[in-house]
């Protein structure tokens, strides 16, 4: 099959696009557009190699780091044509996709969700969906929500545009550290990089330690920066294993606003499973009303009557037609997005959204799967 070839062509990390040239044992799955981040890394490598201008005893220590990021096991390397054979052939492998480097939160997600997988760095979030439509990964595993920063929003975006089913869920306890490189102490920092959702995650932390927030695709790619990059005055917000990787030093751990971080990724594959009643499932729908007083009410209502519980709603805006005229005036157009605790096989929640369609303008069912109830 043409699509699995290409899969067989770009093994481990899947650069660019997809041309040989662009193969690179460090590189994540990136499709269309520049490579503006690659290019930024391998501008760096090159002036890691011709040394910064601020004395031999750093320029040795970045080509140690330099070398240390490109020997190390930990990080990913090309597969071979036949170890990717293998893994298509016997199945027994499962690709999962995740949006950012080795050592993100997104990848931990990614193996506690499929243990034993092999899980595939994404640059970015459309990146990780493309993959899988493309045959290219078997799942990918995304962030939706926290309980501190709150929602993915892109996220709740990208499932209505992309045709990908939810196939379960997983929750991961986050824990931030400040990361440092060696011999950098906390009063000689004046930046901080990280993701924008990390840095949300420990306001109150960076805010005491008074630094400036610089957001970055990833926790561990800050980390990763901060490495490649040598600095002195910046930190990165990232995970223990992130300081592993690539050979920083932890300044400080748990600096996130509250002990209970938590965020929730999503399981999706391009085919959805089959809703059990044996265990607690959840469904997640998304869906769009009239105009009217009352309408949204009505909608949860349908859930309400039947005794099924929510556990989450959001809206966001529907961009393909963001306004609507009504009575000669002009009104924002949304989306719901509702998980509710029922599953698909269960009747009562089949009447539910049968009464929901008497009056939804739009529904999609996106996913009904069972419910993680690891205790964290
Ligand atoms: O940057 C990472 O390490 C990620 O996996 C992304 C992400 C997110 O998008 O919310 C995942 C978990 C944490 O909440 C912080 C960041």
């Amino acid at each position: 099959m043409a699509v699995r070839l290409q899969a067989t062509q770009v093994p481990g990390g899947i650069s660019g696009n997809l041309s040989p040239s662009n193969r690179n044992p460090n590189a994540v799955i990136r499709f269309g557009r520049g490579s503006s981040k690659r290019n930024r890394l391998v501008s760096l490598s090159a002036s890691l190699r011709e040394g910064d201008g601020r004395g031999k005893e750093s320029s040795v220590r970045a080509v140690e780091v330099k070398k240390i990021l490109e020997d190390s096991p930990l990080l990913p390397k090309p597969l071979s044509s036949n170890q990717l054979a293998e893994t298509v052939s016997n199945g027994s492998r499962v690709r999962v996709a995740y949006q950012g480097v080795r050592g993100a939160y997104s990848e931990s997600a990614a193996e506690k969700a499929y243990p034993n997988c092999e899980a595939v760095p994404c640059e970015e979030f459309d990146t990780a969906f493309e993959a899988v439509e493309r045959w290219l990964v078997d799942r990918a595993v995304l962030p939706i929500e926290n309980s501190l920063g709150g929602s993915i929003h892109r996220n709740y975006d990208l499932l209505l545009r992309h045709n990908l089913h939810i196939v379960g869920e997983v929750k991961l306890a986050v824990r931030h550290c400040l990361l440092a490189n060696h011999g950098v102490k906390l009063e000689d920092l004046r930046r901080v990089l990280s993701h924008p959702q990390a840095l949300a995650q420990c306001e109150n932390t960076l805010t005491r330690l008074g630094l400036v927030r610089e957001a970055v695709d990833d926790t561990a790619g800050a980390a990763k920066q901060i490495a490649f990059e040598d600095l002195s005055d910046a930190a990165a917000v990232a995970s223990a294993k992130a300081a592993e990787i690539y050979g920083l030093n932890i300044v400080a751990e748990d600096i996130q606003d509250d002990t209970d971080n938590v965020t929730r990724f999503l399981m999706l594959a391009r085919e959805p499973i089959i809703p059990g009643t044996n265990r607690l499932f959840k469904t997640s729908i998304v869906f769009s009303l009239e105009e009217g007083p009352g309408v949204l009410f009505k909608a949860l209502a349908v859930f309400a009557l039947r005794q099924i519980n929510l556990t989450k709603i959001e809206s966001r805006p529907l961009r393909k037609n963001p306004l609507r005229a009504s009575g000669g005036l002009k009104y924002f157009d949304y989306l719901f997005y509702v998980d509710f605790e029922a599953s698909m096989a269960d009747e009562v929640a089949q009447n539910a959204l049968r009464h929901l369609e008497e009056f939804a303008t739009f529904l999609r069912v996106l996913g009904s799967y069972p419910v993680d109830t690891t205790m964290l």
